[in-house]
């Protein structure tokens, strides 16, 4: 049966698989337009596991004030090196964590036909899925099946969502917004062990964005010569990622390949790139990427948080002196949009273009 799609006319059902089908149909190789030239494959034997030394952070020790400047110390560490951390004991209940994977499984389950409603390349759409097929243009494909959507305030965006499955609404929502309240604490945190005051970007933060990006890697045959998502430093200033299983891998300082282990209960707290800018460059917006397994689907979501799109954001003063030029010129999300649009998926870091040479 061929049928269009709502937000993208161009798109017909009959011409195209996506990951999930090409997976559940069990492909025992995998379409030429995902393998990757040799020089972007992931080389999975080569990857490292991260420093010893990034323990995850207990968050429940901050009600201890007396251990609040060591933990303070930890973030410090971990956001200037690698530039992510990873948190327990964050307070989310362990059952809204797992509602929202759960409700993330169930979509990606669903009939193509029935996701493919929501296909659109149109970023100001407040729900966007894709699958290789957006990605036509660039030519290569990634083994990812995924699921965009604006999330805050919930109210205004929430109709919109998917109402199959039926739980979808409820059990995302829930995980939605009890992440954002958690990055609302962690921003303060962040903001703190840099020597800003806890409430450097408040009255920006209620201007924001958060979106949420819902991710299936389904299990793939050669692993080895595709990705889930190419290398990529997130825009935003936070990002908060909930994972199933293994498969989100940072780029470190000696540029090695480092895969974040599952810790349980924990999630995986990034700095964006606007945090990097704002730091004057003390801390690290990473490149990361997602690989995919044999073995088993891979869910993961990531909240992003943003300023708003026209919020042009450069080095904090506070931390710019003449020891300490600035490093950075301003940039905004609408130009970070159009960077996109006009550069090669392997080679889009827009916070490259804004490095000051001194
Ligand atoms: O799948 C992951 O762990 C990474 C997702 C990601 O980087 C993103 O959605 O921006
Ligand atoms: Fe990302």
């Amino acid at each position: 049966m061929e049928q269009k799609t709502q937000n993208n006319p161009t798109i017909t059902t009959s011409t195209f698989t996506g990951v999930m089908e090409l997976s559940k149909m069990g492909a025992a190789s995998v379409p030429s337009s995902y393998i990757l030239p040799p020089a972007y494959r992931p080389n999975l034997g080569t990857i490292n596991d991260p420093e010893p030394h990034l323990a995850p952070i207990d968050m429940s020790l901050f009600q201890q004030p007396h251990r609040r400047p060591q933990i303070l110390e930890e973030i410090r560490l971990a956001c200037k090196e690698l530039g992510f951390f990873q948190v327990i004991n964050h307070g989310i209940p362990p059952s809204v964590m797992s509602g929202a994977l759960d409700a993330a499984t169930e979509f990606f389950d669903l009939p193509q036909e029935e996701k493919l409603t929501f296909a659109s390349g149109d970023v100001n759409e407040p729900v966007r899925y894709g699958t290789s097929l957006n990605q036509l243009k660039d030519k290569i494909h990634f083994w990812r099946d995924f699921i965009k959507h604006y999330s805050h305030p919930i109210s205004k965006w929430i109709d919109a969502w998917p109402s199959n499955p039926q739980n979808y609404k409820k059990q995302m929502g829930d995980y939605t917004q009890a992440v954002y309240m958690l990055h609302k604490q962690l921003v303060e945190i962040v903001f703190e062990s840099l020597g800003l005051g806890p409430k450097y970007i408040d009255e920006d933060i209620e201007k924001g964005s958060q979106a949420m990006a819902v991710n299936c890697y389904p299990r793939c045959p050669q692993p080895d010569l595709v990705l889930g998502i190419p290398p990529h430093s997130d825009y935003g200033y936070l990002t908060i990622i909930l994972q199933s299983q293994q498969g989100l891998e940072i780029m470190d300082c000696d540029n090695r390949w480092c895969r974040i282990p599952i810790q349980k209960g924990a999630l995986v707290i990034q700095i964006g790139d606007q945090l990097e800018i704002m730091s004057n460059g003390q801390y690290r917006s990473p490149i990361h990427r997602a690989t995919v397994n044999t073995e088993s689907n891979r869910i993961s979501i990531a909240s992003l948080h943003s300023l708003a799109l026209d919020r042009r954001v450069a080095p904090a003063l506070e931390l710019v002196n003449e020891q300490n030029p600035p490093l950075y010129r301003q940039g905004s999300f609408t130009e970070f949009l159009d960077f996109l649009s006009k550069n090669d998926v392997m080679e889009r870091r827009y916070l490259d273009t804004l490095k000051i040479n001194l």
